[in-house]
């Protein structure tokens, strides 16, 4: 062979063979890229992937649909936190191992099922503590902490309307409400709220004597005319959303002196369509002010040792800043909160990372 086609020749192999070997490589990349993505496809669907938070969960079936919706779930899932349901019939040490409990669920049982867990696992967060959430689930005890904060700045006042608690003998109603200088109209609310419809079943009474056709243990609360809207402030951890929603009309003097009874009414708030795109009177429908709102959880997150609530609040007809809380609910409807899936993953996460500054070691 001439050295000319020699050359041709070698460079000719060699281009052939440096062909062959990045081919090789590049296949060997291919494959191994396949397999990299096979197995973090695979852990991504069996949930160990980014895997931070494992949140067990306790809820009423009518819960569980408002609640853990598809959005909020598939949101959590990128997150790396998973949704396990507790199985109630077996023991909550078995199960899990959960990072946080959140429940809502009634009873005893329940009750004490929690806080003998929530001392066998103090590593786990349980959202919220039981004896916190029956501290609301009494209509008298409920709004003791608004009352003892007597919360007025200058962007307003916030209390609740004067009430009156009714243990046992109906007879009795007429005389007790007249002594306490209670005002008329009344609305009368069963006492323990227990998630039950009947808890729900509130009535308003126009006149005195019909008063002792309602059947105690109640609670007898003033009336306040606020122009039929209602302010749903939503709570989770740090923040607040609020809401509007229709609520029951003023009743005027003159309705008051023609009416005598005693009348059940639905459950207005949540029975009704959101207010906040109603054409309403400015003065009725304007939010209550952030800073009052901001003062007012804070202060009711810690004095009630919750972090899951909501307040129902009302704005005084004809007033600016005069407001008054008539009702406090655990773990509210959230799925009509608007942003709840961020807003509650967000606020899930914020429990990795205050306990890696806890015990950084566990997580480094
Ligand atoms: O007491 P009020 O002021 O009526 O507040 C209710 C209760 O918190 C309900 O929860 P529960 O039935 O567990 O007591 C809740 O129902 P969900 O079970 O749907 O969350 C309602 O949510 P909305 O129906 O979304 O308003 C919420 O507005
Ligand atoms: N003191 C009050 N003054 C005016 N309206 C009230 C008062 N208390 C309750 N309401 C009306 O009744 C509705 C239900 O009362 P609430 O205390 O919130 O009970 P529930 O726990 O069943 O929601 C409220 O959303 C509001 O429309
Ligand atoms: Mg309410
Ligand atoms: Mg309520």
């Amino acid at each position: 062979m001439r050295l000319k086609e020699e050359n041709a020749y070698k460079n000719e192999v060699e281009k052939e063979n440096g062909g062959r070997v990045r081919l090789k490589e590049e296949g060997r990349c291919k494959g191994e890229v396949e397999k990299e993505s096979q197995r973090l496809y695979s852990t991504m669907i069996s949930g160990a992937y980014q895997q931070k938070l494992v949140v067990g969960y306790a809820l009423t079936s009518k819960k569980v649909k408002s609640f853990l919706q598809p959005k909020l779930e598939r949101l959590a899932r990128t997150k790396g936190i998973l949704f396990v349901a507790i199985d109630l019939h077996r023991p909550l040490s078995d199960q899990g191992p959960f990072d946080i409990v959140l429940h809502k669920l009634t009873g005893k049982e329940w009750r004490l099922i929690l806080e003998d867990y929530g001392q066998r696992h103090p590593e786990v967060t349980v959202l919220d503590p039981p004896d916190a959430i029956q501290h609301v689930y009494n209509r008298q005890s409920m709004l003791q902490d608004v009352a003892d904060l007597n919360l007025s700045d200058c962007y307003g006042k916030v209390g609740v309307p004067r009430q009156l608690v009714i243990k046992n003998d109906p007879l009795s109603i007429p005389d007790a409400v007249s002594r306490a200088g209670l005002t008329l109209p009344l609305v009368a609310k069963p006492l323990v709220v227990d998630g039950s419809a009947k808890s729900h079943e509130l009535s308003l009474a126009y006149d005195q004597l019909s008063l002792s056709r309602l059947e105690p243990p109640l609670v007898l609360q003033e009336f306040v005319n606020h122009g039929g809207v209602l302010f749903k402030v939503f709570i989770v951890g740090e923040t607040i959303k609020v809401v509007r929603r229709f609520s029951l009309p003023d009743v005027s003097k003159r309705e008051l002196l023609n009416n005598a009874g005693v009348f059940q009414f639905p459950r207005v708030s949540t029975a009704a369509a959101s207010a906040d795109d109603a054409d309403l009177d400015p003065g009725i429908a304007e939010l209550p002010p952030r800073p009052l709102l901001e003062k007012l959880a804070r202060e009711l997150r810690r004095r009630l040792g919750l972090h899951l609530f909501n307040i129902d609040m009302i704005r005084e007809h004809g007033t600016r800043d005069r407001f008054y809380v008539i009702d406090i609910n655990y773990f509210p409807g959230y799925g009509k909160m608007p942003g709840y899936e961020h807003i509650f993953t967000d606020f899930l996460l914020g429990f990795v990372q205050s306990k890696q500054k806890r015990c950084p070691a566990n997580h480094s």
